[in-house]
């Protein structure tokens, strides 16, 4: 046995319904309405106006049993409802791990996308089902929904990575993800 064998949870299988895009055994849910979004829309009125007007439920992520802790190996599925607000896509808040270790997101339904920031350049990648999008550390990650139904999408990540909100706050994401006329329209963050 080695110096790990004292495990906070044993051994196991995780059941996926994708019908239901739930996990049994479950861990913590964390639904995210508009209100949690709070300086991330680039039009701050009409992000006010949509928390006034019913703050309505932008992503839920539903989570197994395996801790966010050192060496194990949590997973996650998160939906992302489809809308935007002026233009701008629904999508996670977005977050950088403190301690810089990769993570790797699978396409369930839907389809979205995943923009990446490492603080100067920006990369996206299309997510549609059977796609795996992969963050190297040192990347800041954030999910949009680009299609018209739910985007779902399964998460693991090392347990000790973290999740540094402020990052994203203070640096953006390089850029933002509208809906454009004939497709998708890619601002720059700042001046978007
Ligand atoms: O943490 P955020 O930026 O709100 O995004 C939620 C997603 O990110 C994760 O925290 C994993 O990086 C998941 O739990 C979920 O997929």
């Amino acid at each position: 046995m080695s110096e790990y064998s004292a495990l906070p949870v044993p051994p196991m299988s995780i059941r996926f319904d994708q019908g239901a895009g739930t996990l049994s055994p479950e861990g913590p849910t964390l639904t995210r309405r508009m209100s949690d979004l709070e300086g991330l829309f680039r039009d701050s009125e009409a992000w006010a106006a949509a928390v006034a007007d019913g703050d309505p439920i932008v992503y839920s992520v539903v989570s197994s049993p395996v801790p966010e802790i050192d060496r194990e190996l949590p997973q996650s599925i998160t939906t992302i409802q489809p809308g935007t607000t002026a233009g701008e896509l629904w999508m996670t808040k977005g977050h950088q791990h403190p301690n810089h270790q990769g993570e790797i997101y699978l396409c369930i339904s839907g389809h979205g996308g995943l923009l990446m920031f490492d603080g100067t350049e920006t990369r996206w990648v299309d997510m549609t089902p059977g796609t795996i999008g992969y963050m190297p550390p040192g990347w800041a990650h954030r999910s949009i929904n680009v299609g018209d139904e739910p985007y779902s999408f399964l998460a693991v990540y090392p347990g000790g990575a973290g999740h540094d909100y402020g990052w994203v706050l203070e640096h953006g994401m390089g850029q933002r993800v509208l809906a454009g006329a004939d497709g998708l329209d890619f601002v720059n963050y700042v001046e978007g």
